[in-house]
């Protein structure tokens, strides 16, 4: 069995970024960007005033001054500025190039069309022309944009941008006991929840989703499922992955010439992971636990979709203290499903005593994933450990 590192290693392999789509500026929420945005112009464009009041020579500022015009947000004014003058000005006007500071209405006090500054200031309350950014400055941020991002893209005065297409992703659910949700589930069935559950997780990373009907066990009606699912960018299967009767996945994907990376994995839970290349498609099979299948997909789907997408995998692993001693581990690496909690502003990080792949009760309830390393020895409370937090 390979290890989680080498395995995401092979995952990582089975796609690089997808091509590029261009998408509205306004319709960029969690796309990725496929290349720099170009600002079109300097922000501010021009110097321009932080505050509502008159513009003015600092050398003046004790002085009467005479108003001789306005310059407004978007009127600018360029009349004449000559000595002891000022204008008024509104805040985010440009501010006449004679002038080099803004004096706040509140302390000037205002006779006709004569002023005089009552109060001393000392900053000049002008936003200089660039100091946001430059024309021509570029921005590529290396996450899903965020609505930050969009505002300053948009301030860019760019209407269009350059986003990597969504990966397409067929989650392929298969097992006879299984009905869907909202059904009357006969004698020895159960409801098919990791479909709803790896779909949902997929969407989130960006990717579009297709979730087919669920498959029989039968070799026939995997071979029409992975039919249907022929063009994905990735086909998750979920379940059938392991050694029983009815565990078709590993047969089925070999019948259609799969290239597998590897089949099983030192891992719990998750050891019975496939992955590998089906007809262009890069192909994960999930074990059918639903702790499992989640997290499997929390350590490899997630980075694969990011890959597409053209990111590069993140460290999710945080360090908190042990919430309460634990045997020895076993020989794969371990995901236990645990709570977090805070003592003396210090995470702590304790696992439920019930980690059966089963229970998806607790998998809900679980703030984390505690990680172990295989053959980790024992531990005590206290001692400093790695997790990965569910989000
Ligand atoms: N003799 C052995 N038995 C098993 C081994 C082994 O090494 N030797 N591995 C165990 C491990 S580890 C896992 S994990 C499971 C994985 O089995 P499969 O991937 O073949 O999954 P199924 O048998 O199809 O299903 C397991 C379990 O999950 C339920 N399931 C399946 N799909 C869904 C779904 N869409 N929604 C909700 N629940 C689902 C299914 O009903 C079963 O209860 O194998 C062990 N066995
Ligand atoms: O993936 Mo299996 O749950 O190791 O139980």
């Amino acid at each position: 069995m390979i290890t989680v590192d080498e395995a995401l290693e092979c995952v990582l392999a089975l796609s690089g970024p997808l091509s590029t789509e261009e998408v509205k500026v306004q319709d960029g929420l969690g796309r990725v960007l496929s290349m720099p945005v170009r600002a079109r112009l300097s922000q501010p464009p021009f110097d321009a005033s932080a505050m509502d009041g008159y513009a003015i020579r600092r050398d003046e500022m004790g002085e009467t001054l005479r108003v001789v015009g306005e310059s407004a947000a978007g009127r600018p004014w360029d009349g004449d500025a000559a000595p002891g003058t000022a204008v008024r000005i509104s805040t985010g006007a440009a501010v006449p190039g004679a002038y080099d500071c803004v004096v706040i209405q509140e302390n000037v006090s205002r006779q006709g069309d004569d002023i005089r500054v009552t109060a001393p200031q000392t900053g000049d309350n002008i936003r200089l022309h660039a100091t946001d950014f430059a024309e021509g400055s570029e921005f590529f941020p290396r996450r899903p944009l965020t609505p930050r991002d969009l505002g300053l893209i948009a301030s860019m005065n760019v209407a269009q941008i350059a986003v990597t297409r969504r990966p397409k992703v067929v989650i392929l659910p298969g097992g006879d006991e299984l009905v869907p949700p909202g059904s009357t589930p006969a004698a020895g069935q159960i409801v098919s929840s990791n479909d709803i559950a790896i779909g949902a997780l997929a969407r989130r990373e960006g990717a579009e989703t297709v979730i087919l009907p669920i498959a029989g066990d039968s070799e026939a009606s995997l071979k029409d499922s992975f039919e249907r699912a022929a063009g994905a960018d990735l086909i998750v299967t979920i379940g059938g992955a392991s050694v029983g009767d009815h565990d078709l996945i590993g047969k089925v994907t070999e019948n259609a010439g799969m290239e597998r990376a590897f089949y099983k994995i030192a891992m719990r839970p998750g050891k019975p992971l496939i992955a590998g290349k089906i007809g262009g498609s890069a192909m994960i099979g999930l074990p059918g636990n639903p702790v499992s299948a989640m997290v499997c997909a929390e350590i490899f789907i997630r980075p694969l979709i990011r890959a597409m997408l053209g990111l590069g995998p993140i460290s999710r692993l945080r360090r908190a203290e042990l919430g309460r001693d634990l045997p020895p581990e076993g020989d794969r690496q371990h995901y236990l499903r645990a709570a977090l909690s805070m003592r003396d502003g210090v995470p702590v990080i304790t696992p439920f005593e019930d980690q059966d792949s089963a229970r998806v009760g607790l998998l809900a309830q679980a703030d984390a994933l505690l990680v172990r390393k295989p053959n980790d020895g024992p531990r005590k409370a206290g001692e400093y450990v790695e997790f990965i937090p569910f989000d």
